[in-house]
């Protein structure tokens, strides 16, 4: 009997195109505002997605962060261990701590290590898992979260407005005990990113997620096919996640989107903004017409549970109602 063909979702190769029409958008936030609305607009739409640049947040800070994660994952395993969590705290939380890549529990080799912890609302710190070596990744850390709220809140303010909505709409809904989390993954170089990726496809099943990478490796699934998101220098890649498509009833999509593995060592560096655990999250009213598909309603904490029960993750929950 033949073997089972290789899963397209573990298959770095496929649906891979290399003179494909798409781009991932890329957008100016310093440019006029109505243009940067339309902008953000047509790219969520499109892609559920897009890069930024003139971002506001200082260039030297995004290096020294990149530096204090180089740092740290270049210590010893067991060095990196004493900041790992034994399990996650509730059956609804992907582990948070120093771990490898934990979509590989859902059958799949991803290549590579993370460390993950909450870092909003305060009382969620679990300050046992921040690196402390280098010894000022803490206070970087801090610095660095702080400029990502900021961003945040500016994103979802232009997002709202992207939807004709009173700009304040999302950071309200969101709340100021919204979750964030913090994440960074490393990928180690590899000289045949071929033999397998680095995280295999999914969406985000959060609200909206901030990149930063050193090296290619992201894209998002377009048409059929996966269009790489360039290295700009010192911008960020902005993704949609699974709230919003559900709180905008399908008009905005969270993207599917996986990482390649480089030959370069790859360093990705994230934050999360998610509603509250028991925030009730369901299609606005203004969203809900015949054309689109109606979600279900439920607590953000529902849904994780769902999700965390569907192999490879992959727009789980779709249109569901
Ligand atoms: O590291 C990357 O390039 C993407 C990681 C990612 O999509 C995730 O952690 O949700
Ligand atoms: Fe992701």
């Amino acid at each position: 009997m033949a073997p089972p063909a290789l899963p397209q979702e573990m298959n770095p190769a496929a649906l891979q195109s290399s003179d494909s029409a798409n781009e991932f958008p890329v957008i100016d936030l310093q440019g006029a505002h109505e243009e940067v609305v339309k902008q953000i607009r047509e790219a969520c739409i499109g892609w559920g997605g897009f890069q930024i640049v003139n971002h506001g947040v200082p260039p030297a800070l995004m290096e020294r962060m990149r530096q204090m994660a180089k740092e740290f994952f270049a210590l010893p395993v067991e060095e990196k261990w004493k900041h790992s969590a034994s399990s996650p705290t509730t059956t609804v939380d992907l582990f948070h701590g120093y771990g490898t890549k934990e979509f590989g529990t859902k059958g799949a080799l991803d290549l590579g290590d993370q460390l993950r912890h909450k870092t909003w609302p305060l009382s969620a710190r679990a300050y046992e898992q921040w690196p402390t070596y280098p010894a000022s990744f803490r206070d970087t850390e801090e610095e660095y979260l702080q400029q990502q709220e900021k961003l945040c809140q500016h994103l979802m303010e232009l997002i709202s407005e992207s939807l004709g909505l009173n700009p304040s709409y999302l950071n309200d809904f969101f709340g100021e005990d919204y979750q964030q989390t913090f994440l960074v993954n490393h990928y180690p170089p590899h000289p045949d990113p071929t033999c397998t990726v680095g995280i295999q496809k999914h969406s985000d099943f959060s609200g909206l997620t901030i990149l930063m990478q050193n090296v290619e490796g992201l894209q998002f699934i377009k048409d059929g096919e996966w269009i790489m998101a360039k290295v700009i220098p010192d911008a960020y890649v902005i993704n949609l996640g699974d709230q919003i498509e559900i709180l905008t009833n399908g008009l905005y999509k969270s993207p599917e989107h996986r990482s390649l593995l480089n030959y370069a060592e790859r360093f990705t560096i994230m934050s999360f903004a998610s509603p509250p655990d028991a925030k009730v999250v369901g299609p606005m009213a203004e969203f809900v017409t015949k054309s689109r598909p109606i979600y279900k309603t439920r607590t953000y904490a529902q849904y994780r549970t769902e999700v965390m029960t569907i192999p490879h993750m992959a727009k789980a929950l779709v249109a569901d109602a």
